[in-house]
């Protein structure tokens, strides 16, 4: 979907607040996120980054409806997210820890859609689509242990896109593969993105990624946070990793992006700082 077809709302973060209680009376609540918000069209590719500890994760997990906020409006299509919706899908970093080892590939990738109900014969037909997607055809009946790390994280990439999700959630998902991987996993996520139309939100902490990748790029700041910068990455739709990454305009948003980043490391809960800083 191309950026300009993007303009139904599909997700809202409105004034999104997440405190951690203290674990004892002698410790400290953990205010991770103070003040989030921003919206995301349909069909739109968004990669959000931000300092270690930023709170990026806590609000994946907010938005997937694993944790409660403390405070502020989450919605999905209009309806408050209040536990896992059914039309989200969320890639993790872990992927060792997501597939079950005792179940095959293709076992694996229909849970979900047997969880769901799905009739036999659609879930074979969903999983062997979503395979030769991710370019796995052929490990249907293999296990996860038989397969590389950057195999197994596109078995969890197969399982996301077999669901059939309206939004893609993915944290961090190739922080743990190799850089030739990391490369190929990225052009398969941008296919994924074009072909299905699905609403992605990306977290990672690689600047480069977030400008290849998204249409998009939201800048956290650092702890509580709030959202530094908002930025459109205005590239070619049609993106390779030699020619993209060495446009002038790709340097230029690195750039960019990479002194947001540091900016926001000295920028908690929305304290102005210049831009020098
Ligand atoms: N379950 C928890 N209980 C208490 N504090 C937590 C919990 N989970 C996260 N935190 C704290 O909340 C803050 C944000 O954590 P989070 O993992 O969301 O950040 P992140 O941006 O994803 O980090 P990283 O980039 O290092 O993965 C951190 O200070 C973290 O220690």
């Amino acid at each position: 979907m191309s950026p300009e077809n993007a303009t139904t709302p599909v997700l809202l973060v409105e004034g999104l607040r997440k405190i951690y209680p203290a674990p004892t009376p002698q410790a400290e609540a953990i205010e991770a996120i103070r003040d989030l918000t921003f919206s995301i069209p349909q069909g739109q590719l968004v990669c959000i980054v931000g300092p270690s500890g930023a709170g990026k994760t806590t609000l994946l997990k907010c938005i997937a409806g694993l944790l409660p906020p403390t405070a502020g409006r989450l919605e999905l299509e209009g309806k408050a997210i209040t536990g896992p919706p059914k039309t989200m899908a969320v890639v993790f970093q872990e992927y060792g820890r997501s597939l079950y080892p005792w179940m095959s590939v293709q076992a694996n990738v229909e849970l979900p859609l047997k969880s769901a109900g799905v009739p036999k014969a659609e879930r074979h037909q969903r999983c062997s689509e979503a395979l030769e997607a991710v370019g796995l055809s052929d490990a249907a009946d293999k296990y996860p242990w038989q397969l590389s790390g950057g195999m197994q994280q596109r078995v969890a990439i197969a399982r996301a896109v077999a669901y059939r999700p309206q939004i893609l959630l993915m944290d961090e998902p190739f922080a743990a593969v190799d850089a030739q991987t990391r490369a190929d996993l990225e052009d398969l996520v941008r296919k994924i993105w074009k072909e299905l139309g699905v609403t992605v939100l990306f977290v990672t902490h690689d600047i480069d990624e977030s400008v290849y990748l998204g249409q998009r790029v939201i800048v956290l700041s650092n702890r509580p946070t709030v959202v530094q910068d908002d930025v459109t990455i205005d590239l070619p739709d049609e993106r390779d990793q030699l020619t993209t990454r060495s446009d002038p305009r790709f340097v230029e948003l690195r750039r960019h992006i990479y002194g947001e980043i540091q900016r926001a490391k000295t920028n908690a809960g929305g304290a102005q700082q210049p831009a020098s800083a």
